[in-house]
């Protein structure tokens, strides 16, 4: 094997790391076994050269683009498949899968099978019966079809009672009538809706013996099995580029009066007998079931996609050298001034706190999903609440860390070789899909209204909003991160409390429920988005105790250094709020900030070290700013010399228009 040169700086920088970077990879993979079975598989995908990319997928067509994702989609699948052990249920497959950024390496984009592996399967398995299940599951994971989940409309994605799609039954044929009778009833954004699926589950609003019984999950072909031509009655098509998800696939698909059998509805929540009778689910919102599932995914997501940018920056920061910090000395390493590490180390930390946040989000969902199997609801709202609440924090904070990454590293970061851009494509997003993020955290603030109006009945409140009932004062501020802790239940509490006295006045001066519901609304998210940050910042430190504790002594260190930088910042970011909720005085905070820089410089010669921890392949990172030998300038060049405009040195458009241009001969 060829010998790696690694840039010095980074060579220094390692050779400073205070803990075994090793075993920070095997804690942050749950153990040993853990890591030996991810570096497996990815040893194995990235060996089959085919599932690499000759030209960079930036200078392809939007067509292109699309054809070589799918014959690459394939192929991954068909890997991955060889690589799946079956004696793994699905919880933990997926608990498995949490650090696997292995897609990464083959799409910059994403696949345009994601749709069918994120939400078409889990709907027909929560959605579907026994025998849906029996049937469409075999052929969904053989891939014998493939599927999307079409729920959003030209005309409306958040109001999901607004849903114009239609499914009504007609009991002489025992079928339901698909139809879209306006342009805004139109399915639009699926992934892989366009040219990929032939399956999808179509969200509908079903009438039967001419009554509306709500939002109803149907399985409905699009596509011809064999030809793959849509089927009479369905429009279907592509939405068009955007911002980042280029290859995704994402599309519309319109009925026309298009019939399908009775057996497609999904009816392992509400069911329409032979005869049209409707029988209704334990609780409607359950078909919003695939929802909550995605949400909790995506928490792990974003921890993913930061821990990428933050590693690209990191590494850049500690090879590049620019200005000057005393005159006599040499330029310094951009890591070492103390603002580009107030910009990223945050963003480790970030990372951190969600992977830990994530993990027990999915045990969490794992219990209640369990529960919700043996007919016990009770735990839904908390789980829904939580799963809103957790996604919107996460998506947030990646992509504004994300996008610090990417400021971090200069005009560099502009470029897309540096994978930074297509990052922030992925992160952004996710504040939108899967709920709009305002929309989500308005959810969490009805649940948390509700539990406030149950903590003054005296009622018990649900484990993740039990502080609210607590109402001794926080006498003294002793800047511990389990006082802060406590200071963030405060200033939830505090917010909650002036948001719903606000709201109660409003109705008392004469508005509708309604009106003064949405003229609270910016205290209201504001209160539901403290309560996040309340629950983020204690699970991350009690998960952290909790799991950390047989750790070595640097690595136990380096760990509970992030654990309180992400407090502090945090504190100090909200700073308002502390001081209107909390007895924060002047002195707490000028220690307060004085302990976040001390905190900075502790971690500064282990910031390499945390990012190489994370243990992201080259292949996964996909930047030349970001490889592990740090040969920055030479990668930039290799990439710059890529471009199809760079194969010719003058180019045909100087003969045709610049020359005649510049004679005045046009
Ligand atoms: C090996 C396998 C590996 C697998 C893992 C691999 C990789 C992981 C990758 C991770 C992911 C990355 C890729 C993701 C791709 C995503 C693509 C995007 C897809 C989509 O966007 S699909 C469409 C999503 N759409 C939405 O989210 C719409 C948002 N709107 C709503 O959810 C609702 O309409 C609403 C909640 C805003 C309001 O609904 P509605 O008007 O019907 O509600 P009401 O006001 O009548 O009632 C509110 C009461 O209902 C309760 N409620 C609401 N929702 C739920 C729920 N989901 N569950 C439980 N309860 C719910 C409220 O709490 C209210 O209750 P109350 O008691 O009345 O207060
Ligand atoms: C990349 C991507 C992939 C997607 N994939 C899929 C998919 O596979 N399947 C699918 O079905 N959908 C998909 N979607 C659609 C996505 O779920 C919706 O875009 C999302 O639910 C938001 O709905 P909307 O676009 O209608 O926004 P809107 O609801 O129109 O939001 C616009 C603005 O109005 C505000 N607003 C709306 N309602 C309220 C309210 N009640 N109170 C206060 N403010 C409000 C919002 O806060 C926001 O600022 C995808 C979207 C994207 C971007």
């Amino acid at each position: 094997m060829a010998k790696i040169t690694v840039n010095k700086d980074l060579a220094s920088e390692r050779a400073k790391c205070e803990f075994n970077v090793e075993e920070l990879t095997n804690y942050l993979d749950g153990g040993r076994e853990n890591t030996a079975r991810r570096r497996r598989m990815e040893d194995k995908v990235l060996s089959v050269k085919e599932l690499r990319d000759e030209i960079p997928e930036e200078y392809l067509s939007h067509k292109e683009k699309y054809e070589n994702a799918i014959r690459k989609a394939v192929l991954f699948y068909k890997v991955q498949k060889s690589l799946d052990d079956p004696n793994q249920s699905d919880h933990e497959r997926i608990r498995n899968s949490y650090r696997s950024t292995i897609t990464s390496a083959i799409f910059k984009d994403n696949s345009p099978l994601t749709l069918h592996i994120v939400m078409f399967i889990p709907a027909i398995i929560g959605q579907g019966n026994d025998e849906q299940r029996e049937y469409w599951l075999k052929r969904a994971k053989n891939m014998e079809i493939i599927g999307t989940y079409a729920q959003t409309e030209l005309g409306h994605g958040t109001f999901l009672r607004g849903l114009e799609t239609t499914a009504t039954y007609d009991p002489a044929t025992e079928e339901f009538v698909l139809h879209s009778p306006t342009l805004t009833a139109y399915k639009w954004w699926p992934g892989g809706l366009a040219h990929t699926a032939n399956y999808c589950v179509v969200m509908a609003i079903l009438y039967t013996k001419s009554k509306n019984c709500g939002i109803q999950p149907f399985i409905v072909q699009i596509r011809d099995e064999e030809t793959h031509m849509p089927l009479p009655g369905i429009k279907l098509g592509e939405i068009g580029a955007k911002l980042g998800y280029n290859t995704v696939n994402n599309g519309f698909l319109g009925f026309d009066n298009h019939r399908i059998p009775r057996d497609r509805m999904l009816m392992r929540n509400a069911q329409v007998s032979k005869d049209g009778t409707f029988t209704a689910g334990a609780n409607s919102k359950l078909t919003y079931g695939t929802m909550v599932y995605v949400r909790v995914l995506i928490v792990n997501n974003m921890a993913n996609l930061l821990a990428k940018a933050v590693t690209i920056a990191i590494r850049y920061s500690a090879v590049r050298r620019q200005s000057k910090l005393k005159p006599e000395d040499p330029e310094p390493q951009i890591l070492d001034y103390v603002t580009q590490q107030h910009k990223l180390f945050i963003g480790i930390a970030t990372s951190h706190a969600y992977s830990r946040t994530a993990l027990w989000l999915w045990d969490h969902y794992a219990k209640v999903t369990s529960e919700l199997n043996a007919g016990k609801l009770d735990n839904l709202p908390e789980l829904h609440s939580l799963a809103c609440c957790l996604k919107v924090l996460s998506s947030v904070d990646a992509a504004v860390f994300v996008e610090r990454s990417r400021l971090a590293c200069g005009g560099h970061g502009y470029m897309l070789s540096s994978n930074l851009p297509q990052t922030y494509g992925l992160v952004t997003p996710a504040s939108t899909f899967e709920g709009e993020n305002t929309v989500l955290l308005l959810q969490v603030a009805r649940s948390l209204v509700k539990a406030w109006q149950q903590m003054l009945n005296g009622r018990q409140l649900a484990p993740s909003m039990a502080y609210l009932a607590d109402q001794k004062q926080l006498d003294r501020w002793d800047g511990s991160v389990n006082g802060i802790i406590r200071a963030f239940q405060k200033v939830a509490r505090g917010k909650l409390a002036f948001s719903v006295a606000n709201f109660e006045k409003y109705q008392k001066m004469g508005l509708s429920r309604e009106d003064a519901w949405n003229k609270a609304s910016v205290q209201l998210t504001a209160a539901a988005e403290s309560h996040g940050r309340a629950i983020v910042v204690q699970v991350f430190k009690t998960e952290t105790d909790r799991i950390a504790s047989s750790l070595s002594p640097p690595l136990r260190k380096a760990l509970d250094q992030l654990v309180e930088l992400f407090t502090l910042y945090w504190a100090l970011e909200r700073l308002g709020d502390l001081l209107l909720y909390s007895p924060l005085s002047e002195v707490d905070v000028r220690d307060m900030q004085a302990r976040y820089e001390e905190l900075l410089e502790k971690i500064r010669p282990n910031a390499v070290g945390l990012v190489d921890g994370f243990d992201i392949r080259d292949e996964i990172l996909n930047s030349a700013l970001g490889a592990y030998d740090g040969r920055v300038y030479e990668r930039l060049m290799e990439e710059a010399l890529k471009s199809p405009l760079n194969a010719e040195p003058v180019n045909s458009s100087f003969h045709k228009y610049l020359k005649p241009f510049m004679q005045g001969k046009l």
